[in-house]
């Protein structure tokens, strides 16, 4: 039996940060970074059923051609990631009455639907990226128990960076999910994803405060290559989901529109135009792939 303080429940029973109960909750759940984002996924829905609001994590669940579906904003950053992947699986997996693991586990299938810089000059910007693996440079995945080999990916990136006289703030650390079964044929174009633990130093962004991600590391990261994948972007929540998707048994996907080019040093002039964007084409995977 899990003991009140590690599974914290409200007096009226939903789970402690979402505010949600058992059954509000779609098995093929969207997550985006805004807030303000779930709403425009939510108006594609032909119906809703549930509006629920607490701090960041805004919840809409409802119908679209047929499918069941929620969104749900993860706030920025996996620290808010570890919250909202635990909370959902225990909403499912987890007997709320007894505090005990069910023996039957739901496999829940997250798509996250984001933006993020490109990180290659050749991406262009508005373009669509989905996510065949994270490199987690942001610091939540160690503190869960792992089990399992490492990415060969990131061995073959540890011996490049050697090479290179070079090395990452933190162990590089490759994760792959398993990807919903309505993706795995999808046309978009792939890549790997690094999610930093913030938006300036830790994106190699200098503002007044100068990053300690030198030229010689971006140069080497920018290089390396693994099979026919490289390092294409960088965003903020994609290891947190695809690590604990894969430890609790989900399928995930992170699907982003490239609204920086970091190369380049260019950014999109419409933003709004290309989350709608973003918004349309993954509603379609999700329902019609
Ligand atoms: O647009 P969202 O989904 O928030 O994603 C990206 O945008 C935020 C930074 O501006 C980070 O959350 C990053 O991952
Ligand atoms: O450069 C970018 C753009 C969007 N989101 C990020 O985290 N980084």
């Amino acid at each position: 039996m899990i003991k009140d303080s590690e599974l914290i429940l409200r007096p009226d029973g939903s789970i402690y940060h979402l505010h949600l109960l058992p059954g509000q909750v779609a098995e093929t759940i969207i997550t985006v970074g805004d807030p303000e984002r779930v709403k425009a996924v939510s108006d594609r829905f032909d119906s809703i059923e549930l509006r629920v609001e607490a701090r960041e994590f805004v919840t809409h669940t409802g119908e679209l051609n047929g499918k069941r579906l929620t969104v749900i904003s993860t706030g920025i950053g996996t620290d808010n990631v570890d919250i909202v992947m635990n909370e959902l699986d225990a909403l499912f997996n987890i007997d709320l009455t007894t505090r005990v693991p069910k023996e039957e586990l739901t496999q829940l299938n997250f798509v996250r639907l984001g933006t993020s810089g490109a990180f290659q000059a050749d991406l262009p910007l508005g373009s669509f990226l989905l996510s065949e693996a994270a490199l987690a440079m942001d610091g939540l995945l160690p503190f869960y128990l792992h089990s399992g080999e490492p990415d060969h990916a990131a061995i073959t990136l540890q011996e490049h960076l050697e090479d290179a006289g070079v090395r990452l703030p933190v162990p590089p650390l490759i994760v792959r999910p398993e990807l919903p079964s309505f993706l795995e044929q999808s046309d978009l174009p792939r890549g790997l994803t690094m999610t930093a633990a913030g938006f300036y130093a830790p994106q190699g962004r200098s503002l007044r405060l100068a990053s300690g991600l030198s030229p010689a590391l971006l140069t080497a990261l920018r290089s390396w290559r693994h099979d026919d994948l490289r390092l294409t972007n960088i965003e903020m929540e994609t290891s947190g989901i695809y690590g604990l998707a894969t430890a609790l048994g989900h399928r995930a996907a992170s699907i982003s529109t490239l609204l920086a080019n970091r190369a380049e040093g260019t950014f999109h002039k419409e933003p709004a135009r290309a989350v709608e964007a973003l918004i349309t084409k993954g509603l379609q995977l999700i329902t019609e792939g």
